[in-house]
């Protein structure tokens, strides 16, 4: 069973603490939003669970091992994934091919020149499935580099999904989208969490997409974790409401 937790986790830049001492356990099945103002500590504190920071202090731990000290590349081969804009894309090659190699890289094979890649029957119906499943089959022939800002987006997405992750996690996956390019990424984020063995991680600002996917709000402040619950009663909370999510008491949180 996938688990993971963050103790004390603490970061330090200079004099500022960007994360601070928060502790939290995330379980399979269950797809978390990490929301707060801007500044909170959201971003950083998913550095430091996907190895893109080190901690000033505390400890990270993944299906039982201790990962606070492993680099970023480990934790994603561990099952750590987390879409990157457009850090892990070809530019110049076609949606396609870059799922292709995601789907490759994830299978272990190698560059093989007396087995062309056409004879992989299994590798091929795999990345054909996930290009269905983010809406880009009739985009697959389009160079990466030539994709509109969401269709980007849905690409990085593809790109983790190949990796077949144990941990999803999404930075504002609609951010810049375009309004009618924004259900399909919250039907695909959806759709994983059916897998109840996968975590999710979402930092998310828009409280209509954390409503309607959460299971569970942490919310971030000063880079503290201030409060921790059902979506319903973290919402809810006058103080959340109020001092963390900017809306004046009575208002609706959407
Ligand atoms: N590499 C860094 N060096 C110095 N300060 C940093 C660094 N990264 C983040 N910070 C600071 O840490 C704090 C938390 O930033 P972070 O980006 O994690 O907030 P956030 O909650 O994700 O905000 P937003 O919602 O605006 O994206 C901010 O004050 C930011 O300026």
């Amino acid at each position: 069973m996938t688990t993971l937790e963050t103790q004390s986790l603490t970061i330090r830049f200079g004099g500022h603490v960007a994360v601070d001492a928060v502790s939290c356990a995330f379980r399979p099945g269950e797809l978390t939003a990490i929301v707060g103002p801007n500044g909170a500590g959201k971003t950083t504190y998913f550095n430091l669970i996907s190895g893109q920071l080190r901690p000033s202090e505390g400890r990270i731990l993944f299906d039982g091992a201790d990962i606070t000290r492993m680099t970023a590349p480990l934790r994603t081969r561990a099952g750590l994934g987390r879409a990157f804009q457009l850090t892990n894309l070809f530019p110049n090659l076609s949606v396609e091919e870059n799922v292709r190699l995601a789907v490759q890289a994830r299978s272990g094979t190698h560059y093989d020149m007396l087995r062309p890649w056409r004879t992989r029957r299994d590798l091929i119906d795999r990345a054909d499935a996930i290009l269905d499943s983010v809406a880009l089959g009739s985009r697959r022939s389009v160079a990466a580099t030539a994709l509109s800002h969401g269709d980007q987006r849905k690409l990085e997405v593809a790109l983790m999904m190949a990796l077949e992750p144990k941990v999803y996690m999404f930075d504002e996956p609609t951010a810049g989208m375009s309004v009618d390019e924004v259900p399909v990424v919250l039907d695909l984020i959806a759709r994983l969490k059916t897998d109840t063995s996968k975590l999710i991680l979402l930092v998310e600002h828009k409280m209509d997409v954390v409503r309607s996917l959460a299971d569970r709000i942490i919310v971030l402040h000063n880079g503290r974790l201030v409060a921790d619950g059902k979506p319903a009663e973290v919402i809810a909370s006058p103080i959340v409401q109020e001092a963390y999510l900017g809306i004046a008491p009575g208002k609706s949180a959407a």
